[in-house]
């Protein structure tokens, strides 16, 4: 694919899928890549969130939302194997992912650094450059971020929450909400990827399917997890103290809020 512009290349690839229709991911399962990955990456056990269940069309069209931004996250993920045209990018002062920042600047963990460099990020990109130094105070400040998809929103959470937690202190103390099962597992990888170096850190998915034995208590630092079983996990079985959560993310926001039953859960796991 001609790639004379990264962005336009992304703008291009979103625009195909627009046509594709979204709902193929939900109505046919076995044929898309997308839930092909995620069995993947939990052993063919793959299961949308809501299945079964029958939803007004407004939660429909969050999901379809959800679907989109999940399927933009596998596009771009073949798109991003080079680095060279981030590089150039960002160094445009026109793109959303200029930066005059480096990512030492900010004084991240050498563990992180270098799990940084590892995925090939060379320097911060502009929601990050803005984003970063607020979400890496002491004590971590409130932000709602908004920006353009692909922008680096993910990778900048993620890093904010591996810089913040405690690795000795053996529970959890960040939590992730994610509107679907399939964006949750994304973000994990992505999680996974930027602490390789860093193992002491730990994640665990708090997604359907997942069991744990009433009673006990969690030794992961990081939960990322859907609303229902986050919310499960936090107040039905208590697994996961939220007195000490340090730093609550909530990915895609906008989907969430607009899903009543998602916005509920959310409020009531940030409470
Ligand atoms: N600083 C960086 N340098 C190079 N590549 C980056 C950088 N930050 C993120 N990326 C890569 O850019 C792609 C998009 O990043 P990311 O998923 O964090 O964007 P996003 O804003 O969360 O997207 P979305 O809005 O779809 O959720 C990913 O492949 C990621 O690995």
């Amino acid at each position: 694919m001609a790639t004379d512009s990264w962005a336009q290349a992304v703008d291009e690839q979103e625009a195909a899928a627009e046509s594709i229709g979204s709902l193929q991911i939900r109505d046919k399962p076995e044929e898309n890549g997308t839930v092909s990955i995620a069995r993947d990456s939990n052993s063919g056990t793959a299961k949308s969130e809501t299945e079964g269940e029958t939803k007004p069309a407004d939660e429909d069209d969050n999901e379809d939302k959800a679907a989109q931004s999940l399927l933009n996250k596998l596009i771009r993920n073949n798109l991003v194997n080079t680095t060279n045209q981030v590089e150039v990018l960002q160094k445009d002062p026109n793109s959303p992912l200029y930066s005059v920042k480096s990512f030492e600047e900010l004084r991240l963990k050498p563990q992180l650094l270098q799990g940084v460099y590892a995925m090939g990020f060379n320097r911060p990109s502009k929601i990050q450059e803005t984003a970063l130094p607020m979400m890496l105070a002491e004590p971590p400040q409130n932000l709602i971020a908004q920006s353009q998809s692909g922008t680096g929103k993910t990778a900048a959470f993620v890093l904010a929450m591996l810089s913040h937690v405690d690795p000795n202190n053996k529970y959890p103390q960040c939590l992730c909400v994610s509107p679907t099962y399939e964006l949750a597992l994304q973000t994990g990888k992505v999680i996974e990827q930027m602490g390789k170096y860093y193992p002491e850190v730990k994640l665990v998915y708090a997604i359907r399917g997942n069991k744990l034995q009433r009673g006990m208590k969690l030794q992961e630092q990081i939960v990322i997890g859907t609303p229902g079983t986050m919310l499960d996990w936090c107040s039905k079985f208590k697994f996961i103290d939220p007195k000490k959560i340090r730093v609550f993310v909530l990915d895609e926001a906008d989907v969430m809020i607009a899903t009543q039953g998602h916005q509920d859960q959310s409020i009531r796991i940030q409470r």
